[in-house]
């Protein structure tokens, strides 16, 4: 699936209305029956009233016809155009003439009318500005904007709430509150990123038939992580295979007080399907291990050089740092020792990626395609700080390029950007997830197919989207509320299965 700027998209637009060929009012029209059937199947139609708020251009135009279309439902439809004193697009005004010889009632907005008061029986449609804004909203278009958020009403905003821009950040402008964005095609960044969620409510994206030929010769501005991407990238376990042949990773978690993480980490990496697991734990912890997860081996270490503990690291596929590592010199010794002494792709999360921000210099020593599990805070104590999320997008990307590296921005949409320059927002994974030890779980995970021989790329999308469906699975069983790390653990064969078993 792709992610797509407003201007790729009206290019689309274009292609399709060139290529199929179609007229736009014919384009407008399949738009505005497919947000009209969306609402007959979600059994919104039945509401009692309906406000829609037009603008002139072509989002008011897909308003418009939605108006007219609702009348088969024998609803009260009052549509407001915000006057601007222009005629409006082609298309809104052939809309516009169509609605007239309907029993719709039609308000203008003027400069000076008061705004409409919003009786609490009504479900207001928000079809004043889609793809086309190109300014911040202002003046009476924001008055309008903050009259209308100022209601308790839901509303459904067609294409995108306006005042939203499609590929940058809106802050601090104002914007439609919406409960539901209707958006035509494929998603645009605006409505991917957790700054603008009080903006987007529910994005839900509508098949209008754009055509599909445009893609082959369009470079996404980013790409979206989905089941059949997953299934792609799955590899069978064969049978004629020993534990050696799934790769033994490293990990270097965990500190006094904080081995949970290390814990979950090793569980994760062993149920993502690594052979062998050995586990760097301080000489203090040495009774954990073997009983919180008698799977790994343990390589006992103390205030002594890492060299004299671990001198050869030859024997790894690869390595995990992070989760509960802390910040204490000896942590830092520890990750020094490796960034020097292991070159192939490893897993840097947590406290090695705070080690990492506290000396850059160490940035430049890690192997290439290595993966970087960062939160958006550790994110920018690694980068600098970031003004808003598509800043922090955009830095990612600039980080995995120049770095050779994978970053693995995390959030709600897990954002994954490549060092050749692509990037998905993962779709899988919920609310059930945002717990403390949910990141240890994919870093485990990320470890473990790394050492699977997943190569870097691969189990960077499939280790994010199988985590997320992992605590979706949990999030089943348990409810939202309730889901544990370790039942995201527990629920990686399932996704596994699931995944496999999808078609
Ligand atoms: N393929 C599709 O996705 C389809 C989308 N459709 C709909 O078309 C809109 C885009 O329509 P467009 O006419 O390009 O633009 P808008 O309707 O969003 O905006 C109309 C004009 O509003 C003015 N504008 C821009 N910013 C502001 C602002 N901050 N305040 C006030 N007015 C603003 C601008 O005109 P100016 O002359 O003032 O610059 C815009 O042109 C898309 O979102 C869909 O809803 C098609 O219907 C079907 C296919
Ligand atoms: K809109």
């Amino acid at each position: 699936m792709v992610v797509l700027s407003a201007e790729q998209v009206r290019a689309w637009d274009r292609f399709t209305i060139e290529k199929q060929p179609i007229a736009s009012i014919d384009l407008m029209e399949k738009a505005a029956m497919a947000c009209v059937q969306w609402m007959e199947t979600n059994r919104i139609v039945n509401q009692q009233q309906f406000y829609i708020f037009c603008g002139k251009g072509n989002n008011g135009g897909d308003g418009l016809a939605i108006a007219r279309l609702l009348q088969k439902f024998n609803r009260p439809v009052d549509v407001f155009i915000f006057e601007t004193g222009q005629l409006g697009s082609p298309d809104f005004q052939q809309n516009l003439h169509r609605l007239h010889t309907l029993p719709v009632t039609i308000h203008f907005i003027q400069e000076n009318s008061p705004l409409p008061d919003i009786p609490e029986s009504v479900l207001v449609i928000d079809a004043l500005l889609g793809t086309g804004l190109n300014r911040p909203v202002e003046g009476r278009m924001a008055a309008l904007i903050s009259h209308i958020n100022q209601y308790p009403n839901a509303v459904i905003s067609i294409d995108l709430p306006s005042g939203l821009f499609a590929d940058q950040s809106t802050l601090p402008h104002p914007c439609i509150h919406a409960s539901i964005t209707l958006s035509f095609q494929c998603f645009k960044p605006a409505l991917l990123v957790s700054e603008n969620a009080l903006f987007f409510g529910i994005p839900v994206i509508l098949d209008i038939g754009l055509d599909q030929r445009f893609l082959n010769s369009c470079t996404p501005l980013y790409e979206m992580t989905d089941g059949p991407l997953a299934k792609a990238i799955l590899q069978p376990r064969l049978a004629f295979s020993h534990k050696g042949k799934f790769g033994h990773a490293l990990l270097l978690a965990g500190s006094p007080g904080k081995m949970g993480a290390a814990v979950l980490a090793a569980k994760a990496c062993l149920r993502s399907g690594a052979g062998l697991l050995t586990t760097l734990v301080p000489e203090l912890e040495r009774m954990l291990f073997p009983t919180a997860i008698p799977e790994s081996m343990s390589i006992l270490y103390d205030n002594r050089k890492p060299e004299e503990i671990l001198s050869d690291t030859s024997i790894y596929k690869t390595i995990g740092i992070g989760p509960g590592l802390g910040q204490q010199p000896q942590s830092r010794d520890w990750l020094h020792h490796l960034l020097t002494h292991f070159r192939k792709p490893m897993v840097l999360d947590a406290d090695a990626l705070n080690l990492l921000a506290s000396d850059v210099r160490l940035l430049e020593g890690i192997p290439p395609f290595s993966i970087l599990t960062p939160h958006p805070k550790e994110f920018d104590r690694l980068n600098g700080t970031c003004s808003n999320d598509f800043e922090r997008l955009e830095a990612a990307l600039r980080m995995a390029i120049q770095h050779q590296v994978i970053v693995v921005l995390k959030g709600h949409r897990t954002f994954i950007a490549m060092p050749g320059g692509r990037a998905w927002f993962n779709t899988s994974g919920n609310a059930s997830m945002a717990k403390g030890g949910s990141g240890d779980v994919l870093t485990g995970m990320l470890t473990g197919l790394l050492a699977r021989g997943y190569a870097p790329e691969q189990a960077a999308l499939l280790g994010v989207y199988l985590h997320g469906l992992a605590g979706e699975i949990a999030s089943r069983k348990l409810g939202k509320e309730s889901v544990l790390a370790s039942d995201i653990i527990d629920s990686i064969g399932p996704a596994f299965l699931e995944l496999e078993s999808s078609n």
